[in-house]
């Protein structure tokens, strides 16, 4: 309520510059109304005065409406982007697992921490992804609770901001909608309230062809992306376009993109990241890992610093497997391997 009376007062007191200078995005909705000649020395009303009414009317509104339409607008930018700032922590509260015995686990994840998720085929990865996706209360069928900064959510406030906290990147994602990447990417730039929106989404594009084997153009259509290069594009605009603060990615290792350069992509600005895997790499990237065993969480580990140590050898087994993968792929022989076990 004190947000909105602000923001009323913000857009009747500021010129449009002034409003512009503060808050970039609100160009866009000036634009959305073909608005975007009005003078901007001027507070939006004085602005909208000097205008032929016909204009307004277009959208089916006059210049009280509109000022209206702004002003909720821009609370819906400030709301979202509060919400997002004020997730320092998620923690996870155990509850049970296949078998019913309770699950002893309080365990609390900071802002820029990245945890693996780890555990036989079938133990319940992929369930705790998506309990913390559904802000959990108990009510699924592991009956763990998911607190933000160590509190619990009412039902309004898990269903009001469970959208803008989580992004996810599931194992199969299929697209819908007929577009091609750049308009895909357009709209979600858009909906996103993305600032420079066309640079966004060339960085997105650029960087999605980085992370993908095979190359593709602005043109291609997503329905077209292959299984590797959709994951790729999904998550350069996670990275570069959500402001969600918490990154839930459930396998990404059978995507056949660039891991490593992903996860570091993934991981900067602060966000809280946790990764479900089955690849040792992944897995030891993290800060920490989670075991499930039987549905519940086994154990919580910290990476040591000897596993980190051998991180490097692993990545050239992995750097190995990748040229294999390659030269099968390439339709070559595998060449004699030379390895030396320690
Ligand atoms: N604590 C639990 N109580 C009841 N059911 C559970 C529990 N944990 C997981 N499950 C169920 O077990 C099944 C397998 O779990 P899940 O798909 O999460 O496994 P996973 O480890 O991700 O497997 P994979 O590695 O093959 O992807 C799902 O139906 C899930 O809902």
């Amino acid at each position: 309520m004190t947000q909105n009376v602000k923001i009323s007062e913000i857009v009747a007191t500021r010129t449009i510059a002034e409003i512009i200078a503060d808050y970039p995005v609100v160009q866009d909705f000036f634009i959305n109304y073909n608005l975007q000649e009005l003078q901007q020395n001027l507070t939006v009303a004085h602005a909208l005065e000097k205008m032929m009414p016909e204009q307004l009317a277009e959208f089916g509104l006059d210049s009280f409406s509109l000022t209206a339409e702004l002003a909720k607008f821009m609370a819906t930018l400030v709301d979202n982007q509060e919400e997002r700032e004020k997730v320092q922590t998620i923690t996870i509260i155990g509850g049970r697992n296949k078998e019913g015995q309770p699950e002893d686990v309080k365990l609390t994840m900071t802002a820029g921490e990245v945890v693996s998720i780890v555990g036989p085929t079938g133990s319940g990865k992929s369930r705790l992804l998506a309990d913390i996706e559904c802000l959990a209360q108990g009510d699924t069928p592991t009956k763990r609770q998911i607190l933000i900064n160590e509190h619990l959510l009412s039902d309004e406030e898990r269903f009001d901001i469970g959208n803008k906290l989580v992004a996810q990147l599931s194992q199969n994602m299929n697209f819908v909608m007929d577009l091609n990447v750049a308009d895909f990417l357009a709209m979600h730039a858009k909906s996103r309230l993305c600032e420079n929106a066309d640079q966004v989404v060339e960085r997105c594009f650029v960087c999605a062809n980085e992370l993908a084997g095979e190359k593709f153009t602005l043109d291609t259509k997503v329905t077209q992306l292959s299984g590797g290069q959709s994951r790729a594009l999904m998550i350069a605009d996670t990275a570069y376009m959500s402001a969600s603060p918490i990154v839930l990615i459930d396998e990404i290792e059978n995507a056949g993109i660039d891991r490593k350069q992903a996860i570091s992509l993934l991981t900067e600005n602060e966000k809280i990241v946790l990764i479900s895997t089955h690849d040792p790499l992944l897995a030891l990237s993290a800060d920490k890992r989670i075991v499930i065993k039987n549905g519940g969480i086994h154990k919580v580990m910290e990476t040591s610093a000897e596993e980190i140590e051998s991180l490097s050898d692993i990545e050239k087994l992995d750097a190995l497997m990748l040229e294999i993968r390659q030269q099968l792929r390439r339709g070559e022989r595998v060449r004699p391997l030379k390895i030396s076990c320690s």
